[in-house]
């Protein structure tokens, strides 16, 4: 692997950010962002690069040793500004709590964090197979009858079972819940235009707000009544609502209804969004490598086979882990990450004035032929517990880094094995239409068109 320390991360001498010519930049950033973005990457080697968008002039960060100082070791001066490049639109959702910066910030990190460590996931890992086959089942009838699928639909809907039951103690129904991650999708795909031109004001309109808008109204005609309950009526239950109910903020007092619907949002954001998305992009991957998908179906059958997923399994799914690995790496959901420079700063080499807008993206450091060998190629070797620590902890950031890391990232790994594997041990499929999806012009890394395939059911010789 190449050896990111080896690559400079600056010079000692102040010097501007090379700045591709905007009439060659914008025609391409628009026919394609992301492949946009990975050949800008590796032209600058990690080198920050301007990127002239007129009005808007942000840099692409993709160095991980300029990622951790920006996450990490300068993190104070990087901020999530509500006003800036993708946060403005998550604060108009999210307002001022776990996806912010700042107290509120503080209060719903501090209130949220313990839900989702080891020692309070593990325990729920049964009930979440649990919930996870029950709508797997589902699918026998589509596989019976040979009925294509929408597989992002389908991982949706699973995840939304698995999600409301074990952290929204059945609060939200699945059918309410599959009704938020539409309109989540719709925030994510309407915000595009003010994500490209974030010095808009809110009150210039802009294709999208409309969407943006509608979209906002579905979640809080959704959500609100299961807030106003919680609040009427205290329980000790430790799901995310009922948690949020009895938090205090740092100076003692309890959460007004704004924000406990602020974080009950973002937390059921969170826990859908990414998930069904990143594990979208693992069919026609498996398609496109027939021998990674035997290794997977090898090490699920020999492992799972034809029992329900438990807690048992979750250790010897060694090579189902490398592939999600492997899965995050080159579709990482959380793609842009952008942060506001508040106080002035030298990167790279390069001066940073208060106010300018730096983007890191995982996409592209991760994507970069400096940092990884074959970047392109989809290998989860890479991720195999005897390969050699990675040159820079950077290099590879699916969740982020510093105090703003995921904290969902644990979650993550056993709902994904659960899922994966419950899914394998039971079916093959056939895609409609091989090949990678375009990734969608979206705040979040998605496929842009349907992955639809129909799906098999796995023979085993009856038993004896
Ligand atoms: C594939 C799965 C996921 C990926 C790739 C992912 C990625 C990320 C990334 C990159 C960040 C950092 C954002 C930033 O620095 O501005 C983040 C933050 C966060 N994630 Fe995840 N996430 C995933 C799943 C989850 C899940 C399942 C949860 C559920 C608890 C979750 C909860 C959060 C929260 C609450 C934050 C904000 C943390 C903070 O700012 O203090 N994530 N995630």
């Amino acid at each position: 692997m190449p050896d990111a320390e080896a690559k400079p991360a600056g010079t000692s001498e102040l010097g501007e950010a090379k700045s591709p010519p905007p009439h060659r930049l914008l025609p391409r950033l628009a026919r394609d962002p992301h492949q946009t973005l990975i050949d800008l990457g590796n032209q600058a080697g990690g080198a920050l690069l301007r990127l002239d968008l007129g009005l808007f002039r942000p840099y692409l960060v993709t160095h991980p040793a300029h990622v951790q100082h920006i996450m990490r070791d300068n993190v104070g001066n990087y901020t999530r500004d509500g006003n800036s490049m993708l946060w403005r639109s998550v604060r108009r959702a999210a307002g001022d709590g776990i996806l912010s910066e700042g107290p509120g910030w503080v209060t719903s990190r501090r209130i949220m964090q313990p839900l989702f460590t080891p020692k309070r996931i593990d325990p729920l890992i049964e009930e979440m197979a649990s919930a996870v086959s029950d709508a797997v089942d589902e699918l026998d009838e589509a596989a019976r009858t040979g009925q294509p699928i929408d597989i992002a639909a389908e991982l949706s809907r699973i995840v939304c079972h698995a999600v409301t039951r074990v952290f929204f103690a059945d609060k939200i129904s699945v059918p309410d819940a599959l009704r938020l991650v539409s309109a989540q999708d719709t925030l994510v795909t309407s915000a595009k235009s003010r994500f490209l031109v974030p010095f808009m004001p809110d009150f210039v309109p802009m294709p999208g707000d409309r969407a943006f808008r509608d979209a906002l109204h579905t979640i809080d005609e959704l959500l609100l009544p299961v807030v106003r309950e919680a609040r009427r009526r205290p329980s000790d239950s430790d799901d995310v609502v009922a948690t949020l109910g009895r938090a205090r903020t740092e100076d003692g007092h309890e959460l007004d209804e704004q924000r406990m619907r602020d974080d009950v949002v973002a937390m059921f954001a969170v826990t859908t969004e990414t998930t069904y998305a990143v594990l979208t992009w693992l069919w026609p991957i498996l398609d496109q490598h027939p021998e990674i998908a035997d290794r997977l179906y090898d090490e699920i059958e020999t492992v799972v086979g034809a029992a329900p997923v438990d807690r048992s399994h979750l250790p010897e799914l060694r090579y189902t882990r490398m592939v999600l690995d492997e899965l995050l790496r080159m579709f990482p959901p959380g793609w842009l990450l952008p942060r506001r420079v508040m106080a002035a700063d030298v990167l790279g080499g390069v001066p940073l004035k208060p106010g300018a807008t730096v983007i890191l993206s995982p996409y592209v450091t991760q994507r970069m032929a400096a940092f990884w060998d074959r970047p392109e190629v989809f290998d989860p070797e890479r991720f195999a517990p005897d390969q050699p620590k990675r040159a820079h902890r950077y290099s590879y950031y699916p969740f982020g880094g510093g105090p703003h890391q995921c904290i969902g990232a644990h979650l993550f790994s056993l709902e994904a094995q659960i899922i994966v594997a419950t899914l394998l041990s039971r079916f093959r499929f056939r895609l409609r239409a091989p090949g990678i999806p375009v990734p969608k012009v979206a705040a979040s890394l998605r496929v842009r068109d349907r992955v639809e395939m129909t799906l098999l059911p796995v023979k085993r010789p009856a038993a004896a």
